[in-house]
């Protein structure tokens, strides 16, 4: 068991946006999270990332997690190989970066402040691929991302798979089709 919720319940003031969720995940295994704007999907992925506190209930999490928000937040000032380095450092892990570049198609040398949405979309998925968490929280992975980028984001999924859970936040239903064991739908808040 990688994750598991138990009754979570997120109240915002008076609102209650998650209600009674439980939920476990075992290695290996992809959930989608659907549902409408507003539905709770950022707030249960941070739940599970830790970044947020649970009004009621508990998420017991193992292992590594990484939370890719959408859009993602990256140093303007860095450029994509001295980021990913410093990801690398910051973690203490070793990885290829120049190859997870090469195979995303980004440049090394340019400041992340003339990065494209799409490419900073692309930087976010290679990053995860030479951190390799345990559970990947990755919310709506495929916005701004075209063809290809959709392409390469649903074979980083796959291959993630074989090591570690995923759960994404989607409106694209088939990408939610192609790639998850089960959904979650969250209701119109
Ligand atoms: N920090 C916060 N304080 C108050 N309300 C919040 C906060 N974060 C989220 N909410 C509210 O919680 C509800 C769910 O928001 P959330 O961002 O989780 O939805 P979502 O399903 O991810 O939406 P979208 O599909 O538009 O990304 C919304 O009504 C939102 O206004």
């Amino acid at each position: 068991m990688l994750l598991r919720l138990e009754a979570l319940s997120k109240r915002f003031g008076r609102d209650w946006v998650i209600r009674d969720l439980s939920l476990s995940l075992d290695r290996g295994e992809v959930v989608a999270l659907l549902g409408p704007n507003g539905s709770g999907k950022t707030t249960l992925l941070r739940l599970m990332a830790g970044l947020l506190k649970p009004t009621r209930g508990r998420v017991e999490r193992q292992g590594h997690a990484l939370f890719l928000p959408n859009p993602p937040a990256f140093h303007r000032h860095l450029t994509a190989r001295e980021h990913l380095l410093f990801d690398l450092a910051f973690h203490g892990a070793a990885g290829d970066w120049e190859g997870a570049l090469k195979r995303f198609g980004l440049p090394a040398e340019l400041p992340l402040a003339a990065f494209s949405s799409g490419m900073k979309k692309r930087l976010a998925l290679a990053r995860l691929t030479l951190l390799r968490p345990d559970l990947w929280l990755l919310d709506e992975p495929e916005t701004a991302l075209d063809q290809e980028g959709r392409a390469l984001l649903q074979e980083t999924i796959r291959e993630a798979r074989k090591g570690a859970s995923v759960v994404l936040a989607t409106h694209d239903r088939a990408l939610a089709e192609a790639v998850a064991d089960r959904a979650v739908w969250l209701g119109a808040a």
